[in-house]
This record gives C-alpha cells, sequence and structure tokens, in this order.
C-alpha cells in the first residue's frame, strides 16, 4: 500500500478546510442528494463527499459506506486531491498503491474508485466527491464529466454557506453562521454535561476611529480585533461578528473562573497589539461574560442577549466613572 503524500499547499488547504467549519457537523440533505444522485446514476452501492483533514478522511455525506471517518493512510481520496482531474482505479487488486489497502481487503472490498476533487473558493482541494464499487469497472471520459458537474454541485453548495454565514471585512462567522455553530456547540456540552460560556465583546468608541482617521481605519482595527480573538481563543471556540462593532465568542468547556483567565490573556494581547502598532488610537473594549445555563438558557438568542445587556451595563458603569 502507498500512503497518500501531502500535497504542496497542505497548510493553506487546511486553514482553507477548517475555514468552512463544516467538518463534525450533522449530515445535510443538500450534500446527501449530490451523493444519492451519484450512487444512482453510476449505479454504484457507495457514494461519498469526503473531506481530507490532517490525518483523517471525513465524510460529509455518506452513502453505503458503514463508518464516519477512516485514517487518511488508506484513504483512496487523500490521492484524489493531489491532482485537478477525476481520479479513478478501475480495478484496486491490480494497482501498485492499493491492492493491499485494509479497504479493498477487509470490508467493504472495494475494486472500483473514483474521486473528483472538490475545490474551495482559493482552490484548495478540500475532499472529493467519490464514487466506489465492489466490482472492478470501466471509467469513460463521459463518466468523468457526469462526476465533474456533480462535484460542482457540492462546489457551490459549500460557496453558498460560506457566503451567507462568513462576515466578508474579517473573514469569521456573522451573526447566522455563529448562531448555527453556538446551536451545535451548545447542544454538545448539554450531551457531555460540559459548561460553556459566551462573551459579547463591543469595541470601545469605536466611531471616534472612523471619524477621526477613516473608515478604512476603522475596518482595519475590526480586522485587528478578529485576528486577535482568532490567536487567543481555542480552535474549538466559536467566534463570530455579531454586528458593526459587536463580537461574540462561545467557549466550550469552560466554566466562568476559567473563562476570566482567557480573557485576561486576551487583554494582554490587545495591550501588546496597541503597543506595537501605534496606529494613533487604541482598541479598547467593554465585554459581557455569561455562563451557560442548560435548565434556564432555552433560547440562543435571549442567551446572547444576556451577554449584550451584561456588556451594555458594563459599559455603562465605566462610563460613570470617568
Ligand atoms: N469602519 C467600519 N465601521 C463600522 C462598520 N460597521 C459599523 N461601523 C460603525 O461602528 C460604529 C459603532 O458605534 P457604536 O457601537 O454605536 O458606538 P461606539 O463609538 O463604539 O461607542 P460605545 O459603544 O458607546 O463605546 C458606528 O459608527 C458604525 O457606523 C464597518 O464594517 N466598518
Amino acid at each position: 500500500m502507498i500512503k497518500p503524500p501531502l500535497p504542496a499547499n497542505e497548510c493553506v488547504r487546511l486553514d482553507m478546510l477548517r475555514a468552512l467549519k463544516i467538518l463534525d457537523t450533522t449530515a445535510e440533505e443538500r450534500f446527501d442528494r449530490v451523493t444519492r444522485l451519484a450512487k444512482r446514476l453510476f449505479e454504484v452501492p457507495m457514494s461519498l463527499v469526503s473531506l481530507i483533514d490532517a490525518d483523517r478522511q471525513w465524510f460529509k455525506s455518506n452513502i453505503g459506506l458503514k463508518v464516519l471517518e477512516t485514517s487518511r493512510d488508506i484513504s483512496f481520496c487523500g490521492h484524489a486531491i493531489l491532482g485537478d482531474d477525476v481520479f479513478s482505479i478501475r480495478d484496486t487488486e491490480l494497482d501498485e498503491r492499493f491492492f493491499d489497502n485494509p479497504l479493498v481487503k477487509n470490508g467493504p472490498k472495494i475494486r472500483f474508485y473514483a474521486g473528483c476533487p472538490i475545490k474551495a473558493a482559493d482552490g484548495s482541494k478540500v475532499g472529493t466527491l467519490c464514487i466506489l464499487d465492489v466490482k472492478p469497472r470501466n471509467f469513460t471520459d463521459e463518466d468523468k464529466s457526469l462526476l465533474k458537474d456533480l462535484t460542482l454541485m457540492v462546489e457551490q453548495e459549500i460557496a453558498a454557506v460560506q457566503l451567507a454565514t462568513m462576515d466578508s471585512l474579517t473573514s469569521i462567522s456573522n451573526r447566522r453562521g455563529f448562531e448555527a455553530l453556538c446551536m451545535h456547540a451548545l447542544r454538545f456540552c448539554t450531551r457531555q454535561k460540559k459548561p460553556a460560556t459566551l462573551f459579547f465583546f463591543d469595541l470601545t468608541r469605536f466611531k471616534e476611529i472612523n471619524d477621526r482617521f477613516g473608515h478604512a481605519e476603522g475596518d482595519r482595527a475590526l480586522v485587528s480585533f478578529s485576528e486577535l480573538l482568532m490567536l487567543c481563543f481555542r480552535e474549538t471556540d466559536v467566534i463570530g461578528r455579531i454586528g458593526g462593532d459587536e463580537f461574540a465568542v462561545l467557549l466550550t468547556s469552560s466554566d466562568k473562573e476559567e473563562s476570566e483567565l482567557v480573557l485576561a490573556r486576551f487583554s494582554e494581547s490587545v495591550a501588546k497589539h496597541n503597543e506595537s502598532e501605534e496606529r494613533g488610537y487604541n482598541i479598547t473594549y467593554d465585554v459581557g461574560i455569561v455562563e451557560y445555563n442548560q435548565s434556564l438558557d432555552k433560547n440562543l438568542e435571549e442567551f446572547i442577549d444576556k451577554a449584550d445587556k451584561l456588556m451594555y451595563e458594563n459599559k455603562r458603569l465605566k462610563k460613570n466613572e470617568l
């Protein structure tokens, strides 16, 4: 068996895949529709939307295969993302890269594979739409074109979600994306009986930055703030731009005490940023912190609103002190 080598742009590719925030999400009809279609059109028992993560391939849509993921080392799709065209193996038993692959030797005993790379907006190949069979088969040029067309449908679905849930200025989730990810994360915390804490940030006197230094500089401050959030919080925390100069972070598996330590670290990073940048103004913020209470916080909007109100109260107290 030959393990798939890493593509030259592996780091960028992984960043892009993670930015899509699609890994480990629930199955969705819009992707299952495409795999169902592929299965029917090609008359194969298995079809997948497979995403190639650092060490595994994870199936966003899975028709006919019993597992949710496999290691990347034994994946066919890891090979398929190396090229631009459809990658197909007529008979795996006759191919030196795959004849002794556990997916060939043991269940599901794959004999035929065809996978078309799925490209994200920047061209990174994040995974494949693939079809599999338990008997060898020929894959014609016409078949290739059809698989490419179906892959385009998957790419369009991925792009549509990104547009609808991503803030175009900062490239982090917008309110809609944030809420969708929060629901997912809170369900996980409830199931695992883990705490979760919400931070609601609002930049202080942000309007002044716009007024004194121009809108472009205001934009730059918003981007810097989002970058600082991304840097200080964990990859598993949910980060979003909720409105103009409002940001929110949901910390999963952290109670209020731990969260305050994270906030102290964040505050240091912002102070360092202000010192090093010397842009004629400082980025400052007010924040409201609320711990999730699964019996009280039934409604996500109200939970976010609670943190917003607390932030506003802190802002008011600070203003009164001045
Ligand atoms: N540059 C820029 N400004 C924006 C954007 N979206 C909203 N704003 C501005 O952000 C400002 C938000 O101001 P507020 O939060 O109301 O007030 P503030 O000046 O931050 O004052 P306090 O919140 O009371 O500390 C408004 O002037 C908006 O015009 C954006 O995408 N880019």
